[in-house]
């Protein structure tokens, strides 16, 4: 397979899943040319370079620009001895190299230096880069030998029958290897047109990548399938993300779960994913305890295994070091204590999502999490809100959801974390829209099971959902105007509601509140039938009064300003229907 397009993800896609990874040596893994180092070294630098730039922008043949700079140099075994002693292989590396091949090496991938230069330049290099000298192909400096000591004296021309001396040596080499060795991918990484050739044959490399960090050739540039300038690039694409979740409760869990079957699939991420749980005895014993020896949270998510490879963790500065993907899912009245403490302990590269539907309220006015933790931690944070009742998607039920994201290349990391064949993911580039829709919901769940506790029909709960969702889009857009009014139609948003005005916790301890008349306040309801489950829909409704009063949009807000009503106790559990008519 060859890949097409000068950067296309396709092409780090190859590259992430190469099993063998070619490099030219030559101005690509060293930052010289050894056989013009060479002839640096004898003082015949001019004529000889002149041969090499002929051969890479393919002006000559490589074998007859070869024949000439030997013919040139001429040089004696003690010459190159010499050489080499004053130009040690570690020296003349590339930066990022050596991190890179390591990189390959811990991946699995084989590592092969392909030459056009010599096997005595290419070894040492070889060496310095912990590559086996079986795994050099490069040609051979032919000496005489002294009749007396049989040592060798004098250059006699090179081996001709080494490939890599001529054009096509470089495919000749990979189809070679491939006939040994079954390598599905085979990536060539150099700076020269006998590189590019490598991928332009059958059975050579699936992909060639340019090197143009010593030199920037307009012919390979143009062919290749990707051009790079430093190894650092190529080594980030190979590194693998590390999550960490902060919240074990029942959506934590859930979501977790979703996550453990990814990183268990997928190269780009690393298979463990630390938890960070809120550590409570439960059963006599540490909560994390149950947790890593049945892969189960008892409490919070009874039923479902989380994945092997979830491991619980009760410290926080453990559990989020060295993860670059940090999922933050606690309940919102939590949040700012955590974020609190998260401050100074995240890896300067990670990145955030928020699963908490919920805001803060402070003096200066409303906060989303989101911002809050953008903010006070200074990293990315996208969130991923939708219809996703926690108990169902840990049944493996079919769900949507949606990621809001600022950083489209977080948005689709974290699409690639969560993202299953029943757990689909849509990106809308709207935060704020996905998390206030997410977090308004909680407030006309409530609404919708107080109409439930009244007896009252479909009929009465669809004017609730739709009341509720025209209140959403009203304060979403008053409060971030960047919002986009089609993020309400996602699953994030009309989706959700529907989903938890059905099913959900909120709507659960309205009924029985309502039912009850009221006669237990909604806290006292959640303490006894959500079983250490907390509910977020009468603390948010609480907090949207307070905006709303601040603002004087009571009256533009009967819905969520009739169901705080409700709660303390200021209205009768039967004016939740008051809006009705009255617009
Ligand atoms: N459960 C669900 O179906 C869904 C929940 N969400 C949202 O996810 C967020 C988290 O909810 P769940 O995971 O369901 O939690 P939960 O309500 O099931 O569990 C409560 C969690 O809070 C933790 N906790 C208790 N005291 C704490 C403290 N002082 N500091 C930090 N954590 C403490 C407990 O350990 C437990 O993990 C909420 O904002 C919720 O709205 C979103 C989608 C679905
Ligand atoms: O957010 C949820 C579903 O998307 C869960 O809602 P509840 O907190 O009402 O269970």
């Amino acid at each position: 397979m060859r890949v097409l397009g000068v950067g296309h993800p396709r092409v780090l896609d190859t590259w992430r899943r190469a099993q063998a990874v070619c490099f030219d040596v030559d101005c690509t893994v060293c930052k010289d040319d050894s056989l013009d180092a060479l002839a640096g070294f004898l003082g015949k630098s001019e004529e000889v370079e002149a041969w090499t730039t002929k051969a890479m922008d393919g002006s000559t043949s490589l074998l007859k620009s070869l024949e000439e700079r030997m013919r040139i140099l001429d040089p004696s075994p003690s010459d190159v001895r010499a050489y080499l002693e004053t130009a040690p292989a570690r020296e003349r590396l590339c930066e990022g190299v050596e991190e890179l091949v390591g990189a390959l090496h811990e991946r699995g991938v084989a590592v092969y230096l392909i030459s056009g230069g010599f096997r005595e330049m290419a070894i040492p290099v070889a060496r310095a880069l912990g590559v086996e000298s079986k795994n050099v192909y490069a040609n051979r400096m032919l000496f005489t030998s002294d009749d007396e000591t049989g040592l060798p004296t004098k250059f006699a021309g090179f081996d001709r029958s080494e490939p890599t001396c001529r054009q096509g040596g470089k495919p000749q080499v990979i189809r070679e290897l491939r006939k040994i060795h079954p390598y599905e991918t085979v990536v060539m990484v150099g700076d020269g047109i006998t590189d590019l050739e490598a991928a332009s044959e059958a059975d050579g490399a699936d992909c060639f990548i340019g090197f143009a960090g010593v030199v920037l050739r307009p012919e390979v540039q143009k062919g290749a399938d990707l051009v790079v300038f430093d190894f650092g690039t190529l080594t980030r694409e190979l590194k693998r993300h590390k999550v960490c979740f902060l919240g074990s409760g029942a959506w934590a869990c859930a979501a977790a779960k979703l996550a453990s079957e990814n990183t268990s699939r997928l190269d780009t991420f690393e298979t463990t994913i630390e938890m960070w749980v809120y550590e409570e005895t439960y059963e006599g014993r540490p909560l994390t305890e149950a947790i890593n020896e049945t892969h189960v949270n008892p409490k919070y998510l009874p039923g479902v295994s989380l994945g092997g490879n979830v491991h619980a963790e009760p410290d926080l500065e453990t559990a989020v070091k060295g993860s670059d993907l940090v999922v933050f899912c606690v309940p919102h009245e939590f949040a700012l204590g955590l974020c609190n403490k998260l401050e100074g302990l995240l890896d300067k590269d990670a990145a955030v999502i928020s699963l908490t539907k919920g805001m803060r309220i402070r003096p200066e006015g409303p906060q989303l999490i989101s911002e809050m933790l953008r903010k006070k931690l200074g990293r990315d944070c996208s969130v991923l809100m939708g219809a996703n009742i926690a108990s169902e998607i840990g049944q493996g039920q079919l769900s949507e959801a949606t990621i809001g994201y600022a950083r489209a290349d977080n948005g689709k990391i974290f699409r690639d974390l969560f993202q299953t064949p029943s757990f689909i993911v849509t990106l809308v580039p709207d935060v704020e829209g996905a998390e206030m829709a997410g977090t308004l919901k909680n407030i006309v769940a409530v609404g919708a099971g107080f109409s439930d506790g009244l007896g009252y029909g479909s009929n009465t709960k669809a004017a609730i959902i739709r009341q509720g969702l025209s209140e959403i889009k009203e304060l979403s857009t008053r409060m971030f105007p960047s919002v986009r009014p089609e993020t309400f139609l996602e699953s994030c948003g009309v989706a959700d509601l529907v989903a938890s005005c059905y099913g959900g916790r909120n709507r659960k301890v309205a009924e029985t509140f309502a039912k009850e008349r009221g006669e237990r306040t909604m806290e006292e309801l959640a303490d006894d039938l959500l079983g250490g489950q907390r509910l977020q829909g009468a603390l948010t409704a609480e907090e949207v009064y307070s905006v709303l009063e601040v603002k004087g949009w009571v009256a533009d807000f009967p819905l969520f300003s009739t169901v705080h009503g409700i709660i303390v106790g200021q209205l009768p559990v039967e004016s939740i229907t008051s809006f009705m008519g009255s617009g």
